[in-house]
């Protein structure tokens, strides 16, 4: 049986699993942070026969979940499960935030709705989370999101024209998404002035650098150990810290008439200008004002690059795909009669069935995150058991997403990547009786068997502007090019690559894994 009953509290607890290596109490520790995806593969095996594990994470006692009731238990709305600690774990480790900020977000019990939790007060009267939870809210808003997208579009297109129209030329592909999409991504969000003045290069160098080493920022070596990841954030931090003092609190009066626009070079998306304000107005300071803003643009970047990336790879390997998704991304495009510029129709093009389908795909295939809930009542009931407060119940995507009863097809396991898995065929008569089949994308498995946002409260807000970029520079990318394959590349651009690129294991347990080689193409400018 799967239950093990544990004889001396009397008490039924899920299956333990047995340590990695057989090293005592901290086995499972060890290869969870220094090798989380052979945790993931080990646990993936345990998982087939069982919804629920237990094991322990340092002193913290913890269990990965999987299957579609549970996950939907998990990211229920609930007084007894709480995304807090892990954004405690951020704030420390990746946002520099000071030991008092903290303080404030971890003496607030009152939850990130607007109705506070029962019985808890605010410390201070500012409720953190809830104010913080509301700004990040808005960002999944149409308006934030439509504003970031037309910014992204116009400056992202600015960087395809600028290769010669009809001319061959062989680029990287993913360092060109590294650079572009990134750089474009970034102003878009924050306006021109960051850029003006710490340099383009310089931070997106020091950005990168410190995408490299989140995972050791959170889980590694003291800093007196090991100091060059917290070396690594401070170089970053600090181009962030120069742009708020010098030019974002310099504007002034960020809430007048006059600034209040929904895009401002000096101060970016409104959305970005209202939370760093509100950060100042409730006494958090600029390290957690600055902090926050750094992991911000991480989660702004760290994952829509490498899946538009991976997506843009399988598509220039497959040519009979590259055409389809290029009709489909054509078909989205209109042209202005007076300028003869062409422009992307967001709109049409979020409904295009096939590029729907590869973005889906790649998310599926992809992210690796364990969706991270603290135990924060009594107990939480979960897969049939009463899990203890302060445990902690994880959800690995790795688990869900290939799980072969929820995706596989009559030839499609769940382990490939597989472009037309979402596309449905419906059957059409127009009015001549012609019969047409029309593709419609429809997920090819139910939503609790895909996660790669999380989900509840803390679901991630930037989900809707993600989907619309990504799928938008595939856009962009496969009408204004014609790729070719030329041969993958080492990660630094220089030496040819005996073998095509894998996910960088590194990033396991960070959402999307970036591939570990890179793509030369040649590509010519076509419109
Ligand atoms: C493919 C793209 C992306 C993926 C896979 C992704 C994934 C995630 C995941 C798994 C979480 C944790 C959710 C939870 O605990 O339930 C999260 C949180 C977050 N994401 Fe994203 N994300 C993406 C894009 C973005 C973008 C483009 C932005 C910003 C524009 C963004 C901003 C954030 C923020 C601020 C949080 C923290 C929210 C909070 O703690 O309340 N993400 N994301």
């Amino acid at each position: 049986s799967r239950v093990v009953s544990n004889r001396r509290a009397n008490v039924r607890e899920p299956w333990k699993l047995p340590n990695w290596k057989g090293i005592p109490l901290i086995g499972n520790t060890i290869e969870y942070l220094v090798n989380n995806s052979s945790f993931i593969t080990r646990t993936a095996l345990a998982m087939q026969t069982r919804d629920i594990v237990q094991f322990y994470l340092g002193p913290i006692r913890a269990y990965l979940v999987s299957g579609p009731q549970n996950v939907q238990a998990l990211f229920r709305k609930s007084a007894s499960v709480s995304a807090d600690k892990f954004s405690l774990m951020t704030m420390d480790a990746l946002m520099c935030y000071s030991k008092e900020d903290i303080a404030k977000f971890a003496s607030d019990k009152t939850g990130r709705l607007a109705e506070a939790k029962e019985g808890a007060v605010a410390p201070d009267g500012t409720r953190y989370w809830f104010g913080m939870h509301h700004h990040m809210k808005t960002l999944s808003q149409i308006t934030s999101t439509s504003v970031l997208t037309d910014k992204f579009l116009e400056f992202f297109d600015e960087r395809v024209q600028v290769y010669p129209l009809g001319e061959p030329v062989t680029v990287n592909l993913y360092n060109f998404m590294r650079t572009q999409m990134a750089g474009a991504a970034i102003r878009a969000l924050v306006g021109d002035a960051l850029f003006a003045r710490v340099g383009e290069e310089n931070l997106l160098d020091a950005f990168w650098a410190y995408d490299s080493v989140v995972i050791n920022l959170m889980y590694a070596l003291p800093k007196w150990i090991d100091p060059k990841p917290w070396k690594i954030r401070a170089r970053a931090y600090g181009m962030c810290l120069e742009w708020l003092k010098q030019d974002f609190d310099a504007v002034g009066s960020p809430e007048s008439e006059e600034n209040d626009v929904d895009w401002h070079p000096v101060m970016g998306l409104r959305f970005l200008r209202e939370y760093l304000v509100w950060y100042k107005k409730v006494g958090l300071s600029d390290d957690a004002r600055a902090g926050n803003f750094l992991g911000f643009l991480l989660g702004l970047n760290a994952n829509t690059i490498p899946i538009a990336g991976w997506a843009l790879m399988e598509i220039v390997q497959d040519r009979q795909l590259w055409r389809a998704v290029q009709e489909e991304a054509e078909s989205a495009f209109e042209v202005n009669p007076g300028t003869g510029k062409r422009k992307l129709n967001i709109h049409k093009m979020m409904g295009l069935p096939i590029l729907q389908s590869v973005y889906a795909e790649t998310l599926r295939v992809h992210v690796s995150v364990n969706v991270t809930r603290e135990v924060v009542g009594e107990s939480a009931s979960i897969a049939g058991y009463q899990l203890p407060r302060n445990s902690l119940i994880q959800a690995p995507t790795r688990i869900a997403h290939f799980n072969e009863k929820a995706w596989a097809t009559a030839d499609h396991s769940a382990s490939e990547f597989w472009p037309y898995r979402h596309v449905k065929y419906a059957n059409i008569q127009d009015e001549n009786g012609e019969k047409t089949e029309k593709p419609e994308f429809v997920l090819a498995a139910g939503p609790n068997d895909f996660f790669p946002y999380g989900g509840g409260v803390s679901i991630c807000p930037g989900r809707h502007f993600a989907k619309q970029e990504i799928m938008a520079t595939i856009a962009v990318m496969v009408t204004t090019f014609e790729i070719e394959m030329v041969e993958w590349m080492s990660f630094d651009g220089k030496t040819k690559s005996d073998r095509p690129a894998q996910e960088n294991a590194k990033y396991s347990g960070s959402a999307s894994m970036p591939p570990d080689r890179d793509m030369k193409v040649r590509w010519i400018r076509r419109v």
